[in-house]
C-alpha cells in the first residue's frame, strides 16, 4: 500500500482524510465527534465558513508583524492553543510536540487535565507560555493539588472549563463504546489491535 505522507495536508479536509485512514476509527471519531446528532458541531463549521478575511490592499506589508500583548506578556500570534484531552491516543508524545510547538512559534499552550502528558513532563519539556485547564471536579482536593503543581511548575494561567457539569451524549463514543477518561473495553479493543500505532494509553496529568 502506498504510504500516505501528512505533511502534504493543505487543508482541514485532507488533514481529516488521513486521520480517517490511520487512527483507529474509536478515536477519530472521538477527535472528530460532537454530541446530540452533532447539530451544534456542523453550525460551528457553517460559521466557519462564513468568517472572511477583510484584505488591506496598498500598505506596507515589507514587515508583518502580528504580535500582541496578552495578561501583561508578549506573544507572537493572537492566539493560543486550546485544551485537548486525548492527544496521545492518535499520536505518542502529541501532547509535548503540541506544547514545543506552540513555545518555538511563541503562543501560549493550554494544558488539559485530560491531557497524555503530566503537568511536570510538559513544563520541563517545552517551557514557554503554559495555560492550565482545570474542570470543577467534585474532588475539591484533587482539583486543589492539580492547581497547585500548575502553580509550581510555573504555568502562568489557570483556564476554567465551565460547560461541563455533564458530559455530552456523544453518540459516535457511545456506539464505540468509549467512555471518558478513555478505557480501552472490549468494545473498542479490536480497533487497536487493527491499527496500532504510537498511541500512549496513559492518563493525563497523574506524576510520571
Ligand atoms: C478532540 C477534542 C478534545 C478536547 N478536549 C478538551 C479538554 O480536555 N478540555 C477542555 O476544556 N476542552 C477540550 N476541548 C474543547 C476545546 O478546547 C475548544 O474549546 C473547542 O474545541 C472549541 O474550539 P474550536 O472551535 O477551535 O474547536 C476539546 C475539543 C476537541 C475537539
Amino acid at each position: 500500500m502506498k504510504r500516505m505522507a501528512v505533511n502534504d495536508c493543505y487543508c482541514i479536509a485532507r488533514l481529516r482524510d488521513r486521520a480517517r485512514a490511520r487512527l483507529p476509527s474509536g478515536v477519530f471519531d472521538f477527535y472528530d465527534g460532537g454530541a446530540e446528532d452533532e447539530i451544534t458541531l456542523h453550525d460551528n463549521c457553517n460559521a466557519f465558513s462564513r468568517v472572511r478575511l477583510l484584505p488591506r490592499v496598498l500598505r506596507n506589508v515589507s514587515r508583518v508583524d502580528m504580535s500582541t500583548q496578552l495578561f501583561g506578556a508578549a506573544m507572537a500570534l493572537p492566539m493560543a492553543i486550546a485544551p485537548t484531552g486525548a492527544v496521545g491516543f492518535g499520536w505518542r508524545g502529541g501532547d509535548i510536540a503540541l506544547a514545543q510547538a506552540a513555545a518555538k512559534h511563541g503562543i501560549p499552550y493550554t494544558l488539559s487535565t485530560s491531557a497524555t502528558a503530566s503537568i511536570e513532563e510538559i513544563a520541563d519539556k517545552a517551557p514557554g507560555r503554559l495555560w492550565f485547564q482545570a474542570y470543577i471536579l467534585q474532588d475539591k482536593q484533587r482539583l486543589q493539588s492539580l492547581i497547585d503543581r500548575a502553580k509550581a511548575a510555573d504555568y502562568e494561567a489557570l483556564v476554567i472549563t465551565v460547560d461541563l457539569p455533564v458530559g455530552g451524549k456523544r453518540e459516535r463514543d457511545l456506539l464505540n463504546g468509549l467512555s471518558f477518561p478513555m478505557k480501552l473495553g472490549y468494545r473498542n479493543i479490536g480497533q487497536f489491535v487493527r491499527k496500532p500505532g504510537g498511541r500512549s494509553i496513559c492518563c493525563c496529568t497523574s506524576r510520571r
